[in-house]
Protein backbone atom coordinates (compact mmCIF):
# COMPACT_ATOMS: atom_id res chain seq x y z
CA UNK A 1 0.00 0.00 0.00
CA UNK A 2 0.64 3.39 -0.10
CA UNK A 3 0.32 6.68 1.70
CA UNK A 4 3.06 7.16 4.21
CA UNK A 5 2.22 10.69 5.82
CA UNK A 6 -1.07 9.69 7.14
CA UNK A 7 -2.82 11.10 4.20
CA UNK A 8 -6.00 9.10 3.03
CA UNK A 9 -4.76 6.03 0.77
CA UNK A 10 -5.02 6.72 -3.01
CA UNK A 11 -6.21 3.07 -3.27
CA UNK A 12 -8.09 0.20 -0.76
CA UNK A 13 -6.17 -2.44 -2.83
CA UNK A 14 -3.59 -2.94 -5.39
CA UNK A 15 -3.90 -5.95 -7.92
CA UNK A 16 -1.27 -7.75 -10.27
CA UNK A 17 -2.26 -8.39 -13.80
CA UNK A 18 -0.14 -10.22 -15.49
CA UNK A 19 -1.17 -10.37 -19.44
CA UNK A 20 0.72 -12.91 -21.68
CA UNK A 21 -0.20 -14.74 -25.02
CA UNK A 22 1.71 -15.00 -28.15
CA UNK A 23 3.08 -12.38 -30.46
CA UNK A 24 0.60 -10.51 -32.29
CA UNK A 25 -2.56 -11.49 -30.56
CA UNK A 26 -3.04 -7.97 -29.52
CA UNK A 27 -2.03 -7.77 -25.68
CA UNK A 28 -0.87 -4.43 -26.21
CA UNK A 29 -3.06 -2.99 -28.09
CA UNK A 30 -5.75 -4.66 -25.64
CA UNK A 31 -3.94 -2.95 -22.78
CA UNK A 32 -4.24 0.35 -24.65
CA UNK A 33 -7.63 0.19 -25.15
CA UNK A 34 -8.53 -0.49 -21.73
CA UNK A 35 -6.27 2.43 -19.94
CA UNK A 36 -5.88 5.07 -22.80
CA UNK A 37 -9.54 4.45 -24.90
CA UNK A 38 -7.29 4.35 -27.89
CA UNK A 39 -6.39 1.88 -30.86
CA UNK A 40 -3.34 2.31 -33.15
CA UNK A 41 -0.99 0.12 -34.82
CA UNK A 42 1.66 -1.06 -32.27
CA UNK A 43 5.05 -2.36 -32.24
CA UNK A 44 6.02 -6.10 -31.38
CA UNK A 45 6.55 -5.49 -26.74
CA UNK A 46 10.45 -6.06 -26.02
CA UNK A 47 10.86 -7.54 -22.48
CA UNK A 48 7.44 -6.21 -20.69
CA UNK A 49 5.81 -3.17 -20.69
CA UNK A 50 3.69 -2.05 -17.36
CA UNK A 51 0.45 0.10 -17.16
CA UNK A 52 -1.65 1.42 -14.39
CA UNK A 53 -5.49 2.06 -14.10
CA UNK A 54 -7.77 3.32 -11.40
CA UNK A 55 -10.91 1.63 -10.94
CA UNK A 56 -13.97 1.79 -8.46
CA UNK A 57 -15.47 -1.53 -8.20
CA UNK A 58 -17.88 -2.39 -5.20
CA UNK A 59 -17.13 1.21 -3.90
CA UNK A 60 -13.86 0.50 -3.11
CA UNK A 61 -10.53 2.02 -5.18
CA UNK A 62 -8.76 -0.45 -6.80
CA UNK A 63 -5.22 0.23 -8.55
CA UNK A 64 -4.48 -2.16 -11.23
CA UNK A 65 -0.70 -2.83 -12.37
CA UNK A 66 -1.17 -4.66 -15.56
CA UNK A 67 2.16 -6.25 -16.54
CA UNK A 68 2.17 -6.46 -20.37
CA UNK A 69 4.51 -9.41 -21.80
CA UNK A 70 6.19 -9.68 -25.35
CA UNK A 71 4.90 -12.45 -26.90
CA UNK A 72 7.82 -13.46 -28.71
CA UNK A 73 9.82 -16.54 -28.08
CA UNK A 74 12.92 -15.03 -27.86
CA UNK A 75 11.74 -13.13 -24.27
CA UNK A 76 9.87 -16.27 -22.63
CA UNK A 77 12.33 -17.03 -19.85
CA UNK A 78 12.19 -13.12 -18.96
CA UNK A 79 8.59 -13.03 -18.78
CA UNK A 80 7.67 -16.12 -16.81
CA UNK A 81 9.76 -14.61 -14.28
CA UNK A 82 6.78 -12.17 -14.04
CA UNK A 83 4.05 -14.98 -13.03
CA UNK A 84 4.91 -14.78 -9.60
CA UNK A 85 2.58 -12.60 -7.47
CA UNK A 86 -0.49 -12.03 -10.09
CA UNK A 87 -3.57 -12.00 -9.05
CA UNK A 88 -4.85 -12.54 -12.08
CA UNK A 89 -3.54 -13.41 -15.74
CA UNK A 90 -5.14 -12.27 -19.12
CA UNK A 91 -4.32 -14.37 -22.14
CA UNK A 92 -4.43 -13.87 -25.88
CA UNK A 93 -6.06 -15.04 -28.77
CA UNK A 94 -8.11 -18.11 -28.60
CA UNK A 95 -5.94 -20.76 -31.10
CA UNK A 96 -2.03 -19.82 -30.20
CA UNK A 97 -2.79 -19.98 -26.32
CA UNK A 98 -2.66 -24.00 -25.61
CA UNK A 99 0.82 -24.32 -24.43
CA UNK A 100 1.03 -21.13 -23.19
CA UNK A 101 -1.64 -22.56 -20.56
CA UNK A 102 -0.02 -25.99 -19.93
CA UNK A 103 3.11 -23.47 -18.79
CA UNK A 104 0.96 -21.40 -16.31
CA UNK A 105 -1.04 -24.39 -14.86
CA UNK A 106 3.11 -25.48 -13.72
CA UNK A 107 4.07 -22.08 -13.10
CA UNK A 108 1.76 -20.00 -11.10
CA UNK A 109 -0.34 -20.85 -7.74
CA UNK A 110 -3.84 -22.07 -7.92
CA UNK A 111 -4.74 -18.70 -6.38
CA UNK A 112 -4.30 -16.97 -9.50
CA UNK A 113 -7.32 -15.83 -11.52
CA UNK A 114 -6.71 -17.03 -15.40
CA UNK A 115 -8.78 -15.50 -18.19
CA UNK A 116 -8.80 -16.60 -21.59
CA UNK A 117 -9.32 -13.87 -24.09
CA UNK A 118 -10.36 -14.39 -27.34
CA UNK A 119 -9.51 -10.45 -29.09
CA UNK A 120 -10.21 -9.51 -32.34
CA UNK A 121 -13.86 -10.41 -32.97
CA UNK A 122 -13.97 -7.27 -35.27
CA UNK A 123 -12.55 -10.05 -37.43
CA UNK A 124 -15.42 -12.16 -37.32
CA UNK A 125 -15.22 -13.40 -40.87
CA UNK A 126 -11.53 -14.50 -40.14
CA UNK A 127 -12.56 -16.41 -37.30
CA UNK A 128 -11.14 -19.65 -36.44
CA UNK A 129 -12.28 -20.92 -33.16
CA UNK A 130 -15.59 -20.78 -32.60
CA UNK A 131 -16.95 -19.62 -29.30
CA UNK A 132 -18.09 -22.55 -27.93
CA UNK A 133 -14.51 -24.54 -28.60
CA UNK A 134 -13.44 -21.41 -26.72
CA UNK A 135 -15.76 -21.69 -23.58
CA UNK A 136 -14.86 -25.46 -23.51
CA UNK A 137 -11.63 -24.60 -23.91
CA UNK A 138 -11.83 -22.14 -20.67
CA UNK A 139 -13.56 -24.72 -18.45
CA UNK A 140 -11.53 -27.77 -19.60
CA UNK A 141 -8.26 -25.57 -17.77
CA UNK A 142 -10.28 -23.15 -15.17
CA UNK A 143 -10.30 -19.99 -16.83
CA UNK A 144 -12.82 -17.12 -17.39
CA UNK A 145 -13.47 -16.57 -20.82
CA UNK A 146 -14.36 -13.74 -22.72
CA UNK A 147 -14.58 -12.26 -26.25
CA UNK A 148 -13.48 -8.87 -27.21
CA UNK A 149 -12.19 -6.45 -30.26
CA UNK A 150 -9.33 -4.04 -28.67
CA UNK A 151 -10.30 -2.25 -32.04
CA UNK A 152 -14.37 -1.55 -31.58
CA UNK A 153 -13.76 -1.59 -27.70
CA UNK A 154 -16.21 -4.55 -27.30
CA UNK A 155 -15.74 -5.98 -24.01
CA UNK A 156 -12.43 -4.70 -23.50
CA UNK A 157 -13.80 -2.69 -19.81
CA UNK A 158 -15.85 -6.31 -19.24
CA UNK A 159 -12.40 -8.13 -19.67
CA UNK A 160 -11.01 -6.04 -16.91
CA UNK A 161 -14.17 -5.92 -14.81
CA UNK A 162 -15.00 -9.36 -15.03
CA UNK A 163 -11.05 -10.50 -14.16
CA UNK A 164 -11.12 -7.95 -10.70
CA UNK A 165 -14.40 -8.95 -9.39
CA UNK A 166 -13.40 -12.33 -9.19
CA UNK A 167 -10.54 -11.87 -8.31
CA UNK A 168 -12.21 -9.86 -5.35
CA UNK A 169 -13.90 -12.91 -4.77
CA UNK A 170 -10.83 -15.54 -4.03
CA UNK A 171 -9.99 -12.26 -1.79
CA UNK A 172 -12.50 -12.43 0.31
CA UNK A 173 -12.69 -16.53 0.46
CA UNK A 174 -9.19 -15.95 1.66
CA UNK A 175 -10.50 -13.38 4.22
CA UNK A 176 -12.85 -15.92 5.39
CA UNK A 177 -10.41 -18.44 5.83
CA UNK A 178 -8.63 -16.40 7.87
CA UNK A 179 -5.19 -16.69 5.86
CA UNK A 180 -2.48 -14.11 7.05
CA UNK A 181 -1.25 -10.85 5.23
CA UNK A 182 -4.89 -9.84 3.42
CA UNK A 183 -5.70 -6.79 4.44
CA UNK A 184 -9.42 -7.23 6.09
CA UNK A 185 -11.90 -5.04 4.39
CA UNK A 186 -15.01 -6.27 2.71
CA UNK A 187 -15.97 -5.61 -0.87
CA UNK A 188 -19.52 -4.66 -1.23
CA UNK A 189 -19.91 -5.98 -4.82
CA UNK A 190 -22.20 -8.55 -6.02
CA UNK A 191 -21.07 -11.14 -8.92
CA UNK A 192 -20.98 -10.09 -12.26
CA UNK A 193 -24.15 -10.29 -13.79
CA UNK A 194 -24.22 -13.20 -16.45
CA UNK A 195 -23.93 -11.93 -20.14
CA UNK A 196 -24.21 -13.74 -23.01
CA UNK A 197 -20.67 -12.55 -24.22
CA UNK A 198 -19.11 -13.51 -20.94
CA UNK A 199 -18.70 -17.08 -19.59
CA UNK A 200 -17.18 -17.53 -16.09
CA UNK A 201 -16.33 -20.82 -15.59
CA UNK A 202 -14.02 -20.83 -12.16
N1 LIG B 1 -8.63 -5.96 -36.21
C1 LIG B 1 -8.03 -5.98 -35.01
N2 LIG B 1 -6.69 -5.91 -34.96
C2 LIG B 1 -6.12 -5.95 -33.73
C3 LIG B 1 -6.87 -6.03 -32.53
N3 LIG B 1 -6.00 -6.04 -31.50
C4 LIG B 1 -4.79 -5.96 -32.02
N4 LIG B 1 -4.84 -5.90 -33.37
C5 LIG B 1 -3.70 -5.83 -34.28
O1 LIG B 1 -2.90 -7.00 -34.12
C6 LIG B 1 -1.52 -6.68 -34.25
C7 LIG B 1 -0.76 -7.12 -33.01
O2 LIG B 1 -1.22 -6.38 -31.89
P1 LIG B 1 -0.32 -6.17 -30.58
O3 LIG B 1 -1.18 -5.50 -29.58
O4 LIG B 1 0.98 -5.50 -30.90
O5 LIG B 1 -0.02 -7.68 -30.19
P2 LIG B 1 0.77 -8.26 -28.93
O6 LIG B 1 0.05 -9.48 -28.51
O7 LIG B 1 0.96 -7.20 -27.89
O8 LIG B 1 2.18 -8.64 -29.57
P3 LIG B 1 3.62 -8.74 -28.82
O9 LIG B 1 3.90 -7.40 -28.25
O10 LIG B 1 4.59 -9.13 -29.91
O11 LIG B 1 3.50 -9.82 -27.79
C8 LIG B 1 -1.45 -5.17 -34.49
O12 LIG B 1 -1.34 -4.94 -35.88
C9 LIG B 1 -2.77 -4.66 -33.97
O13 LIG B 1 -3.20 -3.47 -34.61
C10 LIG B 1 -8.30 -6.08 -32.64
O14 LIG B 1 -9.06 -6.15 -31.67
N5 LIG B 1 -8.81 -6.06 -33.90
Amino acid sequence: MESSSGAAPEFDYLFKLLMIGDSGVGKSSLLLSFTSDTFEDLSPTIGVDFKVKHVIVGGKKLKLAIWDTAGQERFRTLTSSYYRGAQGIIMGEIPLQICLIFGLKKLTSTQQIKMLVGNKVDKESERVVSKKEGIDFAREYGCLFIECSAKTRVNVEQCFEELVLKVNLETLSLLAEGSAGVKKNIFKQKPPESDASTSGCC
